[in-house]
């Protein structure tokens, strides 16, 4: 399995079933702002309330092979393996799929996710254990705190004006490697420093 980083943004994303796991998916997808339609009989409170405060469709009855058709990502999340089953069995190789209660059915699973501005560490166990997946995600939400959201900010910042100046490849990776230094995550300070070094040697002025 290769973990790929997918832009769903705009995407449609059909997600069989209405109960607490189609809900956490798609509470897992919200960042994203996919288009999102639910199709199930039974519709749950909490999928019925994430529907109206982000304006996903809700489709009232069993879900049929023809819904997934304009999905780019498909979930099956219904609590009836043989449906979860045979909707599987009826989508074309080349679309997304999740089935929740049998992931080789599949080609896509959910890794647990720590989001810290541009960074985001995922884990997954293959599927052998959801629960250590967790425990880990635990883990690394207390060893990434909230300083990594601007300090990344400030990498992608720094790279974008370090790749347009007139130096060397290795002055530029000397550069890259020296941001990597806990001081410029951890002080403001040392961040407006070095991002002043970099203007300078921009305007071909090098301050050492
Ligand atoms: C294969 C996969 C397919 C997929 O769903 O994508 C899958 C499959 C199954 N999960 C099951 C159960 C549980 N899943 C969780 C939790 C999470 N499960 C997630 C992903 C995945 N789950 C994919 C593999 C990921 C990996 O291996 O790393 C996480 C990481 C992400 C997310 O859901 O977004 C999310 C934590 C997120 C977070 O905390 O942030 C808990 C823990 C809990 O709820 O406390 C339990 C109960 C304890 C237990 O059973 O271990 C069952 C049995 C169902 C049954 O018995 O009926 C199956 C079916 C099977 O066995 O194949
Ligand atoms: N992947 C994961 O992380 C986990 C997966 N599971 C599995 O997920 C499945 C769903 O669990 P829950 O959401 O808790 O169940 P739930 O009982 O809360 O919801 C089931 C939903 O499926 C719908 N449904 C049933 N038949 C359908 C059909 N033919 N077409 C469309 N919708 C249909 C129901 O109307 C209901 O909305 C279970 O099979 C469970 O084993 C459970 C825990 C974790």
């Amino acid at each position: 399995m290769q973990p790929l980083i997918i832009d769903l943004h705009k995407k449609n994303i059909v997600i069989a079933g209405g109960g607490r796991i189609a809900a956490r998916k798609a509470r897992v997808l919200g960042a994203e702002q996919a288009t999102i339609t639910f199709i199930a009989p039974e519709i749950s409170k909490e999928v019925y309330e994430l529907s109206r405060d982000k304006g996903y469709s809700l489709i009232h009855r069993k879900a049929e092979p023809s819904d997934f058709a304009e999905a780019m990502l498909v979930i099956l999340a219904t609590n009836n393996r043989e449906a979860n089953r045979t909707l599987c069995q009826s989508l074309p190789p080349h679309q997304l799929v999740c089935v929740v209660d049998e992931s080789g059915e599949g080609n896509v699973t959910f890794p647990a996710t720590v989001r810290r501005g541009h960074l985001q560490v995922a884990v997954t166990s293959n599927g052998s254990s959801p629960k250590l997946t967790r425990k880990l995600k635990k883990e690394l939400e207390a060893q990434f705190d909230s300083s990594w959201e601007p300090y990344t900010a400030f990498l992608g910042r720094s790279r974008e004006l370090i790749k347009k100046l007139p130096l060397s490849f290795e002055e530029k990776s000397e550069l890259l490697l020296e941001l990597l230094e806990d001081q410029y995550r951890l002080s403001e300070e040392a961040q407006e420093t070095i991002w002043r070094k970099l203007q300078s040697f921009q305007q071909n002025q090098i301050v050492k």
